[in-house]
Parts: C-alpha cells; sequence; structure tokens
C-alpha cells in the first residue's frame, strides 16, 4: 500500500490565478494536480481543503478507480464544475505518483504512444483582418500546421479572442466582469470575408479553426458554418450553447462544417447525445474540468465508437499541469483530434517547471516520470491569489448574451 500521507492546496497568481493539488505519499513520492477553475477558483479551493482532503488522508494511492467513484458517488451531489475540477486534481495527481513510482513518463501507462507527437493548434487574432492574418502569418513561420482566427469585429469595441497581445491572450481582465456589446449581425458578416482573405494569404497547407464561443442560436450556426464552407474550416468551436445536446441537430443539418464543441462540459453526460448521434466531429472536455484523466478516457473511448475525435481545450486558465496530462492522454488514445495550445507567460512556465515541448507544430509530454511538471512553491508563494473574472457580454439593448 502506498499511503497518501498529506495533501494540500496552493493558490498561486504568476500573472493569472492556478489552483494547484499536491499529494504526498508514505514513500516520499509526490503527485500534483490542476484544480483551476478560471473566475471561480477558491470555490474549487475550498472544496478541496474543506471536503476532499480529509477523504483523501491514509487512502491507498494506487488506487485510482476506486478514490474516482468514491469521490464521485461519495459526495451524493454529483458533477458540476466545481466538484469535477476537485475530482480532477485528485486523479491527475494520483496518475502522477502511479507513474513516478513506476518510472516511467504518464503516456506510456496509458497504453504507450499512438503518435509521434500531438499536433496543436495556435491562436491567431488581431483588431482587423490585416492583423489577425499578419499574425496567423507568424505563427505559421515558427512550424504551426493549425491555427484559430479571431478577428475583431467592425462596429464593436472588443470581442472574445482578440487579444492587445500578439502570442498571449488572457481573457480573465478586471476585478468585476469588464462589460463589452454584441451584434450577431454585425459578427455573422464578418468571419466569412475573414477566412477568404486567410485562405489567399496563407493557402490551403495549413488547418484554420474559429470559435464562436457559444454566442449564435443553432440556426444562425448553421448559416455561418455554410457560409464557411468553401474555405474549408478545420473546425467551428462552441457555435451554441450546449446545455441542449439536440440544438445541435439544427446546426447539422444545414452545414458539413466540422463541429467542435465541450471546453465547458464537466463529464460524459454533457455529451452523451452529441456523441451518440454523431452531432459533432470533436469533443472538447478536458483534462481538469471534467473529472481528470480516468473520466476523459471514457470520453474518449465512447467518441471513438462513434467517429468522434478529441480537440481537448488548452487555454492559459488551464495550468502547465493540466496540458501535461493533456499531453500524455492526447499521445496515448487512438482518436485524438488536435490539442488547442495556448502558450503560457514566463512567469507561469517558471512556478511550473515542466518537461513538455514544442517542435516543428507539435507537442510532445517528454520522457520525465509522471506528468513531467512540478510546482516551485516557494515562487509560487511569491505570487499571491488577485480575484480575477471572465467578461460578460449584453445585445446592443442592454440585454444579456452569452460572452
Ligand atoms: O480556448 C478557448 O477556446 C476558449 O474559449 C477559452 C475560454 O474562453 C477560457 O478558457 C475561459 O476561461
Amino acid at each position: 500500500m502506498l499511503k497518501i500521507t498529506a495533501a494540500r492546496v496552493i493558490v498561486t497568481c504568476p500573472g493569472r490565478n492556478f489552483v494547484t493539488l499536491k499529494i504526498e505519499t508514505s514513500d516520499g513520492v509526490h503527485g500534483i494536480g490542476d484544480a483551476t477553475l478560471n473566475g471561480r477558483e477558491l470555490a474549487v479551493a475550498s472544496y478541496l481543503n474543506d471536503h476532499v482532503i480529509p477523504c483523501l488522508i491514509g487512502r491507498d494511492a494506487h488506487q485510482i478507480e476506486d478514490i474516482w467513484q468514491y469521490l464521485y458517488k461519495g459526495a451524493y451531489w454529483r458533477r458540476g464544475p466545481v466538484t469535477m475540477s476537485a475530482v480532477a486534481a485528485v486523479d491527475m495527481a494520483l496518475w502522477d505518483i502511479k507513474a513516478k513510482v513506476a518510472g516511467l513518463p504518464l503516456y506510456q501507462l496509458l497504453g504507450g504512444a499512438c503518435r509521434t507527437g500531438v499536433m496543436v493548434y495556435g491562436h491567431a487574432n488581431g483588431a482587423t483582418v490585416e492583423e489577425t492574418l499578419d499574425n496567423a502569418q507568424a505563427y505559421a513561420e515558427q512550424g504551426y500546421k493549425a491555427i484559430r482566427l479571431q478577428s475583431g469585429v467592425p462596429g464593436l469595441k472588443t470581442v472574445y479572442g482578440v487579444s492587445k497581445d500578439r502570442f498571449f491572450y488572457e481573457p480573465a481582465d478586471a476585478a468585476l466582469p469588464s462589460e463589452s456589446v454584441w451584434s450577431t449581425e454585425k459578427y455573422l458578416r464578418s468571419v466569412p470575408p475573414l477566412f477568404e482573405a486567410a485562405r489567399e494569404k496563407l493557402g490551403w497547407d495549413i488547418h484554420l479553426l474559429h470559435d464562436v464561443h457559444h454566442r449564435l442560436t443553432p440556426i444562425e450556426a448553421g448559416r455561418l458554418g455554410k457560409d464557411l464552407e468553401p474555405y474549408r474550416p478545420f473546425w467551428m468551436e462552441d457555435a451554441t450553447p450546449a446545455e441542449n445536446q439536440a440544438n445541435f441537430r439544427l446546426i447539422r443539418q444545414h452545414t458539413t462544417t466540422p463541429l467542435a464543441v465541450g471546453e465547458i462540459f464537466n463529464s460524459i453526460w454533457d455529451c452523451k447525445q452529441l456523441i451518440e448521434e454523431q452531432l459533432i466531429d470533436y469533443i472538447r472536455a478536458t483534462v481538469v474540468h471534467a473529472g481528470g484523466i480516468t473520466h476523459l478516457r471514457r470520453v474518449a473511448a465512447f467518441a471513438d465508437m462513434h467517429g468522434v475525435r478529441t480537440g481537448c481545450h488548452g487555454a492559459t486558465d488551464l495550468s502547465p499541469v493540466c496540458m501535461a496530462a493533456a499531453l500524455h492522454f492526447d499521445l496515448s488514445i487512438p482518436n485524438f483530434g488536435i490539442q488547442e495550445y495556448m502558450r503560457h507567460t514566463a512567469e507561469t512556465d517558471a512556478v511550473f517547471p515542466h518537461a513538455y515541448s514544442f517542435e516543428d507544430g507539435m507537442l510532445h509530454p517528454g520522457e520525465a516520470p509522471g506528468l513531467g511538471v512540478d510546482i516551485d512553491e516557494t515562487l509560487a508563494a511569491k505570487y499571491p491569489y488577485s480575484r480575477a473574472y471572465l467578461p460578460v457580454a449584453r445585445r446592443e439593448d442592454g440585454s444579456m448574451h452569452d460572452w
């Protein structure tokens, strides 16, 4: 038995907030897991400190599945982002421990590598089409094989996906949510010309992606998907809110543009119908928000049966611990599609030294035992938590819209 002797939550803000769980064991091996839930970080920290850690002490760290079931079923109150991020952090830390004890990089325990590396997509954005495409060109020159394009919308001051910095994007930008104004009509007019210009400038040998960020109705999404078809996007993401999974039937009826959704999903139940009915092409659920590696493997296996591939969320609010976990997972499953990669700042990378590396458009988790990522607690302590929220959006008449 490898006894869990201690566990603690580390909250740090090296440029943005991260919550990390560290689990220690009787033979001195420790593991870490990401528990960051953007804008609601302290809720997960409390869930772990007040309700999960007391149940972990004394358990066998090797019993990953049993501990997962204990935390999921044992809480009685199932699912939800706070619960599932906490369960995920425990799960990641336990896989880290198991792989360290085995002396192997985690992907070896998950079945070994199915591919030589993990294709990632970078984020090109700008206030204008020209600026966005100049940035996209810079990504292409760095070797990226896939690039997400988000551009300013004429007539709207700020929109999701457009940052002030060329290579870094941080949407949680204020101590109280900032407000932006949204117009579906203006947005819908702006995206097809962006993709037309992108194909002219970048050619056809690069994958182009776009994130709608839940802002359209199903029929509007069907229209956008159809308008983008001539430019062969890799995917159209989060076309409409997905609480009602049947909404995707309508989008599917109107377009052959591939559909991706799921970064805010917490469990297999959020995507059961989407996958079973083949209403999507890529499932974006991620290690930290969907119950860890144990649960995400189940989602991926179910998706594989239905011809759906993975495209895990990988924004900056998922820490390097989650990124490492995602890379081991991506490398080991048969139906991997693509991995999002929004680079962290140098400050963040220093707090979380890691073995993963980027080369020629691909990430690789590296060969260090475990997840191959650690937390420098002394450095982390220098960056206290700083409250930050995601923005909100209102329509031009003042009513709330999805941001
Ligand atoms: O990366 C994406 O596709 C996103 O939509 C990023 C999200 O807005 C971000 O992770 C919210 O915390």
